[in-house]
C-alpha cells in the first residue's frame, strides 16, 4: 500500500516509523526483490548510498541510511613481516605468504622520479552516492524467505540470459537464510542444473572440517537440492594460504574460460562477474574474510587474496577481494539477530574511518546492492531521527524534496 514514510517528511515533522518490513531501492534501479513486498520509487540521497524507501502492507516502514565518506588513492607505507611457519597433516613444513610479500606492490614508497609518495590512506571509497535497496522483516524465517524468493527471481534471469547461474556463498549464518530455498514453491521449480557455486570465503581445514564454509553448505543445504558436484567450486588445496588463493583464482578463470563466469572491469582490472554474491556481516563490519583495516582491503588487482590472520577463527583463510564482489551484477548481505545490531547500526549511520567498516566498501561497480535484515538485527537503527539535519547532516535534503515530488509527496 501507498505509506507516508515520514522519517523521510519535512524537517520538523517527526514521527516513530515502526521497523517491521520496508523495502528501499535506489537509482530508478529496478531490485530483485520479493514480490509480496511493496515497492516505492522514493529516492533518498546520501552522500554514500542512495536509497529509497516504501512499506508493506504491515504498514511499518523504515529504511536506510549511510556514511558520507570519501576516499583517496590507495598506497602504500605499512609493512610488518611475519611468516607463518607451520606443519600440515603430512608432517611437512609449510609457510604460508605473508602480508609483506603479497602485497609488496602496494607498498612502494618511492614514485618513479625517485621522490616519496604522498602518504595517503590505503584504502578508497567511491565518491558520490551509492544504490542500494533493503528490505526489513521480523524474523529469520522472513529474511530466508525473501532471500529465497530474491535469489529464485536472479536464478532465472541469469539461466534465461546466460544459460547458468553463478551464486557466490559465505560462511556462518547466512547458510540458515537459504533454508526457504529447498522448500516449495522454489525448489521444483529452480533449475539447479544450471547452477555453479562459489564461495565468497573459506577457512584453510579439508573440505570435510566442521570449519568448512563449504561442509557447512553442504550440509545446510547442497545436499538438499540437486545441484551436480561438478559445479561445486570449492578450493582443493588447504595447506597453504597464498597457493590455495591462486589455485581458486585459477579455478574462476577456467570458469571463465569455460564461459559460465562473464567478467566486467572494476577499477581498470577485469574481475568475475557473478551473478550473486551473498554476505554475512561479522559484528566488527567484516564481509566475507575481509577484516577492518586489513591489507586485504585494498586489493585492486587480485580475485583471491590470501588471509593468515584472520581476527575471526580460524586464522588462515582466503577471501574474494573486494573488487572481486563489487564486479557481480547483485549483492545481498543478509543480517539476523540482535548481535548484529550495533553494527548495522553503525554501518547506515555513522560515518566510519576508511577501511573501518569492510562492509560500507560493498559497492557492486555495475551492480545492485540489497540489504536483507530482521527486526531485531535493526533494533538500534535510529530511523525516527533520519529527518533532522542536526543529526544526520549527510543526508541530502535537495534530492529528497525531488523524491518527494516525484512521487506525489508519499515520503
Ligand atoms: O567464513 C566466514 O566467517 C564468513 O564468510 C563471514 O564473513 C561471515 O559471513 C560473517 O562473519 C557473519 O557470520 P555470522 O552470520 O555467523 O555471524
Amino acid at each position: 500500500m501507498a505509506f507516508s514514510f515520514s522519517a523521510y517528511a519535512a524537517p520538523g515533522a517527526v514521527s516513530t516509523p515502526r521497523l517491521v518490513e520496508s523495502v528501499a531501492q535506489g537509482n530508478g534501479t529496478q531490485s530483485a526483490l520479493p514480490s509480496r513486498l511493496s515497492y516505492g520509487q522514493n529516492i533518498v540521497k546520501f552522500p554514500g548510498f542512495v536509497c529509497a524507501a516504501s512499506v508493506n502492507e504491515v504498514g511499518e516502514g523504515s529504511s536506510n541510511a549511510a556514511p558520507p565518506r570519501r576516499g583517496r588513492p590507495k598506497s602504500t607505507n605499512s609493512s610488518t613481516t611475519t611468516k607463518a611457519v607451520r606443519k600440515n597433516a603430512e608432517g611437512k613444513r609449510v609457510v604460508d605468504g605473508t602480508a609483506s610479500d603479497e602485497y609488496a606492490h602496494m607498498k612502494e614508497t618511492e614514485n618513479q622520479n625517485g621522490k616519496p609518495k604522498p602518504a595517503v590512506h590505503l584504502f578508497e571509497y567511491e565518491d558520490g552516492p551509492w544504490p542500494c535497496s533493503v528490505s526489513i522483516v521480523p524474523h529469520l524465517h522472513d529474511v530466508a524467505e525473501a532471500v529465497a524468493d530474491y535469489i529464485a527471481r536472479i536464478s532465472e534471469e541469469s539461466i534465461k540470459a546466460r544459460g547458468y547461474f553463478s551464486i557466490v556463498l559465505s560462511g556462518g549464518s547466512l547458510v540458515k537464510a537459504l533454508s526457504a530455498l529447498v522448500k516449495e514453491p522454489h525448489a521444483s521449480k529452480l533449475n539447479w542444473s544450471k547452477w555453479f557455486v562459489f564461495w565468497a570465503d573459506e577457512r584453510m581445514v579439508p573440505i570435510s572440517h566442521a570449519d568448512s564454509n563449504y561442509n557447512d553448505a553442504k550440509h545446510e543445504f547442497l545436499s538438499k537440492v540437486p545441484i551436480p558436484d561438478d559445479n561445486l567450486v570449492t578450493i582443493d588445496d588447504w595447506d597453504v594460504c597464498s597457493a590455495a588463493a591462486n589455485g581458486y583464482e585459477a579455478r574462476l578463470k577456467e570458469m571463465v574460460k569455460r564461459k559460465i563466469l562473464h567478467t566486467t572491469n572494476v577499477n581498470h582490472h577485469k574481475f568475475p562477474r557473478f551473478d550473486l554474491v551473498l554476505l554475512g556481516i561479522g559484528p566488527d563490519g567484516h564481509v566475507a574474510s575481509l577484516f577492518p583495516n586489513s591489507l586485504q582491503l585494498a586489493e585492486t588487482k587480485k580475485w583471491v587474496v590470501p588471509i593468515t590472520k584472520s581476527p575471526k577463527p580460524p586464522s588462515r583463510r582466503i577471501s574474494l577481494s573486494l573488487p572481486c564482489i563489487n564486479g557481480a551484477a547483485h549483492v545481498a548481505i543478509v543480517v539476523v539477530g540482535s548481535s548484529k545490531a550495533e553494527v548495522l547500526q553503525r554501518v547506515f549511520e555513522r560515518p566510519a574511518l576508511p577501511g573501518a567498516l569492510p562492509a560500507q566498501l560493498v559497492r557492486p561497480r555495475h551492480g545492485e546492492l540489497a540489504w536483507f535484515v530482521d527486526k531485531q538485527a535493526a533494533g538500534r537503527l535510529s530511523i525516527e531521527h533520519y529527518n533532522d539535519p542536526k543529526k544526520f547532516p549527510f543526508l541530502d535534503w535537495s534530492s529528497l524534496k525531488e523524491a518527494k515530488e516525484s512521487t506525489g509527496n508519499q515520503i
